[in-house]
């Protein structure tokens, strides 16, 4: 993590002596993006990581064909017609299983003396296949990857975006699985529930009057004692499906948030639109320059 960041906050350092007034515009949206892909794939991946982040590019173009095919009308059985977005998404598909299923294969040709794998998540992954009834077999570890890069890779980035204002998962869906009473609400199965995170983190009804101020202090007794709900803040969900990156993420957001801070003064650049759009997670729809200023040269 503190490898990555380095490395980007360096280039930035780089950058803005070189310029004559000794401060640069960064791109803070794609830098974070770029960040975090390359956190979560040397995690995943470890000494894999050049081959890993190949398949997660695939996955990223992948996740972005879906997002705009999930606004269609859906006729079902139109996602087996070989149309343009369809073909696509096939070839891309194609490509990242062959990448991932290329790092499993050489890691099981290069088993260590101790019979380990390694301790990259994929390593810890790839020895549980040798023991018993949690043996998992490659299209599990497959499938196990690309929820760690979906699943961690643009909320911690969209999170370092926002960092004070928003939560980058802004709702969460639950689908009733049998007929049940919510407060007054009767709610017959099968139906699908939103929880509006973002509404529930504004309302004055948990969080006082001062709801929508930024007010670190509010935290400091803990995150359970911060409102007058114990859950509250819902920004990783709560109970047996909660985020299992929640840790991962918090110090991902440290380092990364302290690395910076410790080396730059910044401004809001003036070409900054506000304009948050929910893709997934919440995204600036126009990016988020930012002025930075080296604390020393
Ligand atoms: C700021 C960053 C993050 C936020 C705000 C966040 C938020 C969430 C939320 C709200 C859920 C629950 C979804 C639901 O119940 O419908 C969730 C689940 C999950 N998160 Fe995160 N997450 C973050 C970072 C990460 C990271 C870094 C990883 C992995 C390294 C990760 C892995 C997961 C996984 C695997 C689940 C599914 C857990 C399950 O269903 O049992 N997340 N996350």
């Amino acid at each position: 993590m503190a490898a990555c960041t380095i490395s980007m906050v360096d280039e930035w350092k780089r950058k803005a002596i070189e310029a004559k007034d000794k401060s640069k515009t960064i791109e803070m949206a794609e830098e974070f993006k770029e960040l975090t892909a390359n956190i979560i794939a040397h995690t995943s991946f470890g000494t894999s990581f050049a081959h890993g982040r190949e398949a997660f590019k695939a996955q990223t173009e992948l996740q972005m064909l879906c997002a705009a095919s999930s606004s269609d009308i859906f006729i079902p059985g139109t996602q087996y017609l070989p149309t343009k977005s369809n073909l696509e998404i096939w070839k891309l598909d194609r490509k990242m299983k062959k990448s991932l299923k290329c790092i499993i294969e050489s890691r099981l040709n290069s088993q260590s003396d101790n019979f380990s794998y390694g301790d990259d998540l994929l390593g810890i992954m790839m020895d549980t296949k040798n023991d018993g009834p949690d043996k998992l077999k490659m299209n599990e570890i497959m499938e196990e990857c690309k929820t760690f890069f979906f699943a961690g890779h643009e909320t911690t980035s969209n999170w370092l975006v926002w960092t004070v204002l928003y939560c980058p998962a802004i709702e969460l869906e639950r689908m009733a699985s049998k007929d049940m009473k919510l407060g007054n609400l009767m709610i017959p199965k099968g139906t699908c529930i939103k929880i509006p995170i973002t509404m529930i983190h504004r309302s004055t009804k948990y969080w006082g009057e001062d709801a929508n101020e930024f007010n670190p202090m509010r935290f400091i007794n803990g995150v359970s004692k911060a409102a007058n709900h114990p859950n509250a803040l819902l920004a990783f969900s709560v109970g047996p499906r909660n985020c299992i990156g929640q840790n991962f993420a918090m110090l991902e957001a440290k380092t990364v948030m302290s690395l910076i801070l410790q080396r730059f003064s910044w401004s809001l650049s003036p070409e900054y639109q506000h304009a948050p759009v929910n893709n997934l997670t919440l995204q600036p729809q126009h990016g988020l320059p930012i002025i930075i200023k080296p604390l020393q040269f």
